[in-house]
C-alpha cells in the first residue's frame, strides 16, 4: 500500500523526530532529497538556470537550501522572495553558494528558467493563494521551464487535496517523510504531476495511516480452487434495469458474470429479463414485480447488486426496500441511491443492517444522499465519503476522477487505476456488477469495493490503450477487459 498521513499527523511524527536529531537535521534531508531530484531533472547541472519561489516558512527553507546545493554545483540560481520574510539559514546558505534573492516582480526570471522550485507554501499552506504568491504560481505554471514543487504544490491543501483559488501546476513533486492525502485525491493529484517521496527518517514515528492507495499486490480477488463450485464461488443477485434503462440491467448482470461470480440471478422486469438472457445466457434470470416475496423468488445469493436503471418511482423503493431487509451483503447503486435519498423509511433501513452495505455514488448521487451541493462533493471528496460513511452507515465508493473508499474508522482507500475515459455512459453499472462479484465471492465491504474499483480503472486502461495512444471506449468495452484486468494481477 502506499500510505497518506493528514498534516497533524506528519507534524506531530516530525516533531518526535526532531527531538532525537540535532537542529536542522531533517530540513538538510528534505533539501538534499529534492535537490538530488532536480539535478536529476535537469540535463547538466552546471550553468543550469533554476529559479527559486520562496514563502515565509520551512517550505522556503527547504527550498533556500535545495537552491544552494544546486548552486554549489554551479547552477546559476536566483530565489523570488514572496512576503515579508524569508527563512534566514536558507537565505544564508544560498548567499553563501552564490546565489541570489530578488524581490516577487523580477518574474521575468522565471520566465528564462530551466528549472522553477515551488517553495511558497507546503503543509502549513491555508485557504487560496494570496499575492503575490498567486502571481508567481500561476507564471511558473505557464513557462516553459520544469517546475518542482516543494512537499506540496503550493496551492493544494495537504490534508484534503481541496483548491481554492490559484494553485501551482508541477511536473514533478518532490515529498518528504509520506505521501499527504492531497497528493492522491482531486482536484489537488491533478497539480502534482509525477510524486516523488523523499525518506527524511519520519517511519517510525508515523501513526496509521489516514489515506491508502493500492498497489497491484494488494489486491486480491477471490479465487477458485479444487474444492469450489458454482454455489460455494458465490451466487450474486442483481436487480436493475426498466422499460427505460435495460441497458443498465445488460452491462451490470455481465460484469458480475466477469467478476467472477459462481452464478448470477438476474431479475426485473419483462423487457430487462429478455435483455439480459439474450446477452447473458449463462445467468439465471426472472421476471419479478415488487412484493414481499420477491428475494425468495429470485431465490438465494450470497450478495445483492440493486439499481442500476431501476428508474424512479414506488417499484425502485420497493426492490431496494426488499433487499436491504435481506440478511446478506448488499450493493446500491444508481436508482437505489436515488430512492434511498427519497425515502427515510428506506434510509432507517440501511441505517438498521448489520450486515455489510456498499453504496456507490458518484457526486451527484452523494449530493442528493447527504443534501449538500455537487460542487462541495468534488471539491472537498475525502471530508464528504467519510462524512456519507458516517451518516448512512455503510461502505461508501464516491465515484469521479479520484474514486474512494470510505468506511468508518478504516483508512480511506483511493483508486489508483482509471482512466478519463471512463468518464461515459453505463462504466458504472459495470462497477456495481463487479463489485457485486467480489462480495459474493466473500471479500469484506471495504475490500471488495477497493478491488473492484482497481480492476474496473485497470480493465478501462487496457481497453483504452497505451498511455499517450489512449481510445475513447464504451462501458461494453470495460466489461469486455475484465478478465485482462484480473490476468495482470500478481
Ligand atoms: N516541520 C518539519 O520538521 C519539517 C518541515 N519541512 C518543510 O516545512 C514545510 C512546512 O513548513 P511551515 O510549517 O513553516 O509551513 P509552510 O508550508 O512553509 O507555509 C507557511 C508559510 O506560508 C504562508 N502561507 C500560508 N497560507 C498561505 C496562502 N494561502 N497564501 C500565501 N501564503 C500563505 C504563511 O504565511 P502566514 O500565513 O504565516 O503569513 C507562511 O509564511 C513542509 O511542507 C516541508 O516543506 C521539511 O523541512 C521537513 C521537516
Ligand atoms: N474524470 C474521470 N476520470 C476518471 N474516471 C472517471 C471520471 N469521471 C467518471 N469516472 C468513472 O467513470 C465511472 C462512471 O460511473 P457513473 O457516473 O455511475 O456512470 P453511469 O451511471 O453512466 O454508469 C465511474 O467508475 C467513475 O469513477
Ligand atoms: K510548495
Amino acid at each position: 500500500m502506499r500510505y497518506a498521513h493528514e498534516v497533524d499527523k506528519v507534524r506531530a511524527a516530525e516533531q518526535a523526530l526532531m527531538a532525537r536529531l540535532p537542529d536542522g537535521t531533517l530540513m538538510a534531508r528534505a533539501a538534499a532529497g529534492l535537490a538530488a531530484v532536480c539535478a536529476r531533472l535537469l540535463p547538466r547541472v552546471y550553468g543550469a538556470r533554476v529559479v527559486l519561489l520562496v514563502g515565509g516558512g520551512a517550505n522556503g527553507g527547504d527550498t533556500l537550501y535545495a537552491g544552494a546545493l544546486l548552486a554549489r554545483r554551479g547552477a546559476r540560481v536566483v530565489a523570488l522572495r514572496a512576503g515579508t520574510s524569508v527563512h534566514e539559514g536558507g537565505a544564508a546558505a544560498l548567499r553563501a553558494a552564490g546565489g541570489r534573492l530578488l524581490p516577487p516582480d523580477a518574474t521575468g526570471e522565471i520566465d528564462t528558467a530551466d528549472l522553477v522550485i515551488d517553495g511558497l507554501t507546503g503543509i502549513g499552506g491555508s485557504g487560496g493563494l494570496r499575492e503575490p504568491h498567486a502571481t508567481l504560481a500561476r507564471r511558473a505554471s505557464a513557462a516553459p521551464a520544469t517546475l518542482v514543487a516543494c512537499d506540496v504544490p503550493s496551492g493544494v491543501d495537504a490534508s484534503t487535496g481541496a483548491v481554492a483559488g490559484t494553485a501551482v501546476h508541477a511536473d514533478v513533486t518532490v515529498t518528504f517523510g509520506t505521501h499527504k492525502p492531497g497528493l492522491i485525491i482531486d482536484p489537488g493529484a491533478a497539480h502534482c504531476g509525477v510524486v516523488e517521496l523523499v525518506d527524511i527518517g519520519l517511519g517510525a514515528d508515523l501513526p496509521d495511516p489516514d489515506v491508502v492507495a493500492a498497489r497491484p499486490d494488494d489486491v486480491r480477488p477471490p479465487e477458485p480452487g479444487p474444492e469450489s463450485d458454482k454455489y460455494r464461488r458465490g451466487v450474486v443477485g442483481v436487480i436493475a434495469g426498466s422499460g427505460t434503462f435495460p441497458g443498465a440491467a445488460v452491462l451490470a448482470a455481465g460484469a458480475a458474470v466477469r467478476g467472477g461470480a459462481g452464478m448470477v440471478r438476474f431479475a426485473s422486469d419483462a423487457h430487462a429479463v429478455e435483455l439480459v438472457r439474450q446477452r447473458w445466457p449463462e445467468t439465471v434470470t426472472r421476471v419479478v414485480e415488487p412484493g414481499p416475496d420477491v428475494l425468495a423468488e429470485i431465490g438465494r445469493v450470497q450478495a445483492w447488486v440493486v439499481g442500476p436503471g431501476l428508474g424512479g418511482g414506488e417499484r425502485a423503493e420497493a426492490l431496494v426496500g426488499a433487499v436491504l431487509a435481506s440478511d446478506v451483503p448488499v450493493l446500491v447503486d444508481a436508482d437505489g441511491l436515488n430512492a434511498v435519498s427519497r425515502s427515510d423509511a428506506l434510509r432507517r433501513a440501511l441505517l438498521c443492517r448489520d450486515v455489510p452495505t456498499v453504496l456507490t455514488p458518484h457526486a451527484g448521487e452523494l449530493a442528493r444522499l447527504l443534501r449538500v451541493d455537487r460542487d462541495a462533493i468534488e471539491a472537498r471528496r475525502l471530508e464528504h465519503a467519510r462524512r456519507a460513511a458516517v451518516e448512512l452507515g455503510a461502505t461508501v465508493l464516491l465515484k469521479g476522477s479520484t474514486t474512494l473508499v470510505a468506511e468508518l474508522d478504516r483508512p480511506v482507500r483511493v483508486n489508483p487505476t482509471g482512466t478519463a475515459w471512463l468518464a461515459t455512459a453505463g462504466t458504472g453499472d459495470v462497477l456495481s456488477g463487479l463489485v457485486g462479484a467480489l462480495l459474493a465471492g466473500g471479500m469484506a465491504a471495504l475490500e471488495a469495493a477497493a478491488a473492484g474499483a482497481y480492476l474496473h480503472g485497470l480493465a478501462a486502461r487496457l481497453a483504452s490503450g497505451r498511455e499517450g495512444r489512449e481510445a475513447p471506449i464504451s462501458a461494453e468495452d470495460v466489461l469486455r477487459a475484465i478478465p485482462d484486468a484480473f490476468r495482470t494481477l500478481d
